[in-house]
């Protein structure tokens, strides 16, 4: 299994302030339900005063009720059906959506992104019912929320982000999630699940979260609850793609679906009647979420398409992956589309006499649902066919992703210039004259190959590109990690500080917040160098900082920028409760008893405080005036926090400093 995530990346991010939240009625029902004594009266009190969620919740009750039962009715009813959890992570789903329905992202598109996070939250509902992996309510709320790391992306780098979902679009070999690697240091998987962690979400709903867009490297016991939620959330991803795709490409779609469903144990009709539900489901809640819906799939039809299509061939071959496709040396998958059966028989004698694969459709329709589910390398086609001529289903398979790459052999009757222009133009990429004349034929079929075998290198040396970037993103996001972190702390070093301080300068002018800074300098740390010897002065350097690690607050930001050097930002921090930061920091180095081996060592620190002011023209004033402090704290006999503002109350107790004991 990959490492967990990164929380330090996530404290970062968290300590920014632009993580999205959630606001208004929403946080007090969260603070609410997070209380320990908590009355359900004033729970729904509190509920009651925003209408819009006290109809959510009750329709959300409705859907985790059995049929058999009175519906939901007041928002009393509702709490007790759906329980504390499942309402905290309901207020934190909804308020998010009515926050972040627009954002300053382009290329991310906000009314999708909830319209796909609906479907998956009742995906999830349904799916979990009828596996009876987690409580429908709980499913809901997770399948809301799983995706939120990429709304939070689009929200935290509104720039940067939606470049990075043009990139991926532009170029599909290179996947979003090393992308982001590279750009964030963190996917938008790992923001979902660190972000659902941070709101409380036990780690068996997170770890699931975190891997279920590349559910082979997550490595859950088998028919564990983990193994069972990540599975759950894989179908209802995958449900959602085809409510969301389009109709041609829906039909492709189904099958590898259908055939996930059955090994969870959910039977054909069963499933189709569960899909039929998501999609009713969709349509009443994207009404009452005021969100875009377009209509949902024909579900019990497509899955019987589905069902009836694999049973036709037996067991339906697996979608083609270009990359564990062996490139094809001798044969192809060869799909004949002719309305003649004479002549369809007549094309697969010659087809497998060449050494191919065959597989036959009668008309345009019936190839086309076959074609996106078999992937044929190449197609011969008839032009007149009823019901879908060749050229319209040349045009419907160039319309389609899958379908853009099969090799298309036109069947005509005449060789008329005009109309083979347009077959061409139509996406056709050969013709042969009918009646067939078998050595022509062959002839096209080898030119033919020779495209698609180019085809297939083309792909494999695309995945070896891709593959090559994700190295690259790794190797890179280690060198980045190196070159800003200090080796000997493990703190983040001077680079990543300038970088740091300049970002909640930014911040604090945009939010209108305080933001304070400490320089911090250890004393007479030279002297245990010279009495003890650089290694020990080592020791003392690491045993120093952490235990200012231990003492420092938790948005607190420390790094290394020099010898004995240390920085402390303190994003929303005003000087009093700054200067009381740097107190607890120096009693924490006074207390410290550094253990060498030899002789053990007590060491101090002065600290210099400062909060930026209306003075300030930029942060290297902010960092001078913390420097003055130090330097002060020094000038008066060290083991001081000092400071150059405020009135009075700007140092405190005094100590010894560099004493062996
Ligand atoms: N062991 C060790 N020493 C270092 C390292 N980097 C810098 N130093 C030493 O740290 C000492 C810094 O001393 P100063 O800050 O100039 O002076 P000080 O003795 O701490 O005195 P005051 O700051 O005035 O209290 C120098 O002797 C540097 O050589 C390091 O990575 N390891």
């Amino acid at each position: 299994m990959p490492p967990p995530i990164d929380m330090n990346r996530f404290e970062q991010l968290k300590a920014t302030g632009d993580l999205p939240s959630p606001r208004g009625v929403a946080l007090a029902i969260i603070r609410l339900t997070q209380a320990e004594e908590v009355s359900m009266a004033e729970l729904a009190r509190v509920i009651k005063s925003d209408p819009a969620f006290v109809g959510r919740l009750i329709k959300a009750a409705n859907g985790v009720v059995s049929f058999h039962r009175r519906a939901v009715v007041s928002v009393q009813e509702a709490l007790m059906v759906l329980g504390l959890p499942a309402v905290r992570t309901m207020a934190l789903g909804f308020s998010l959506l009515s926050s972040y329905r627009k954002g300053g992202c382009v290329g991310f598109d906000y009314a999708r992104f909830w319209s796909s996070s609906l479907l998956m939250a009742l995906s999830m509902q349904v799916v979990a019912q009828r596996l009876r992996v987690i409580a429908a309510d709980e499913a809901f709320s997770l399948g809301l929320l799983a995706r939120v790391g990429e709304l939070a992306l689009a929200t935290l780098y509104p720039t940067d982000y939606g470049r990075l979902l043009l990139e991926s679009q532009r170029f599909p070999e290179l996947r979003l999630s090393d992308l982001e690697q590279q750009s964030f240091a963190l996917t938008h998987n790992e923001l979902s699940a660190a972000m659902l962690a941070d709101w409380g979400l036990p780690v068996v709903f997170t770890e699931p979260v975190l891997y279920f867009e590349q559910a082979e490297r997550a490595g859950f016991a088998a028919g564990g609850r983990e193994e069972g939620l990540l599975q759950c959330l894989v179908l209802s991803r995958a449900l959602t793609e085809i409510c969301l795709a389009s109709e041609v490409d829906q039909a492709a779609l189904m099958p590898p679906v259908l055939k996930l469903a059955t090994r969870l144990g959910l039977g054909r009709d069963d499933f189709a009647a569960a899909c039929e539900r998501i999609g009713r489901e969709w349509l009443e809640w994207s009404k009452l979420l005021q969100l875009e819906s377009v209509a949902p799939p024909a579900f019990g039809s497509l899955v019987q398409k589905g069902a009836a299509a694999a049973q036709a061939r037996n067991e339906a071959p697996q979608p083609v992956q270009p990359v564990a496709t062996p490139l094809v040396e001798s044969g192809m998958r060869v799909m004949v589309v002719d309305a003649e059966p004479a002549v369809r028989r007549e094309l697969r004698g010659l087809l497998e006499a060449a050494g191919h694969l065959v597989v036959e459709a009668g008309n345009g329709r019936e190839g086309m649902e076959l074609a996106l589910e078999v992937q044929p390398h190449m197609m011969v086609l008839d032009w007149a066919m009823p019901e879908m001529d060749g050229l319209e289903l040349v045009r419907a398979l160039r319309a389609t992703k899958m379908g853009r790459g099969i090799y298309v052999l036109l069947l005509t009757q005449v060789e008329d210039d005009e109309r083979l222009v347009e077959a061409f133009e139509a996406g056709a990429d050969d013709f042969v004259v009918k009646p067939v004349r078998p050595r022509v034929l062959n002839a096209r079929l080898r030119a033919g190959q020779r495209v698609v075998r180019l085809q297939q290198e083309l792909e494999r040396d695309r995945e070896e590109i891709r593959h090559f970037a994700a190295e690259l993103a790794i190797t890179n996001r280690r060198l980045q990690e190196a070159a800003l972190t200090d080796a000997l702390t493990g703190f983040p070093n001077r680079r990543y500080a300038i970088d740091r301080i300049q970002q909640e300068w930014i911040a604090s002018t945009r939010n209108r917040r305080p933001l304070s800074c400490m320089l911090i300098d250890l004393d007479g740390f030279k002297q245990i160098n010279d009495s003890h010897g650089h290694d020990v002065g080592d020791m003392v350097l690491r045993q120093a900082a952490d235990a200012l690690r231990v003492a420092l607050r938790g948005q607190d930001v420390i790094c290394r920028t020099g010898g004995d050097e240390f920085i402390v930002i303190c994003p929303d921090t005003e000087l009093d409760a700054a200067m009381v930061c740097g107190e607890r920091l120096r009693e924490a180095v006074e207390a410290l008893v550094v253990e060498t081996g030899g002789p053990r060592l007590k060491l101090t620190i002065s600290v210099g405080v400062a909060v930026r002011d209306a003075s300030m023209e930029d942060v290297d004033a902010l960092i001078k005036r913390a420097d003055q402090g130090a330097y002060k704290a020094k000038q008066r006999g060290r083991n001081l926090v000092a400071s150059m503002q405020g009135a009075g109350s700007d140092e405190s107790s005094a100590g010894t400093a560099g004493l062996a004991v």
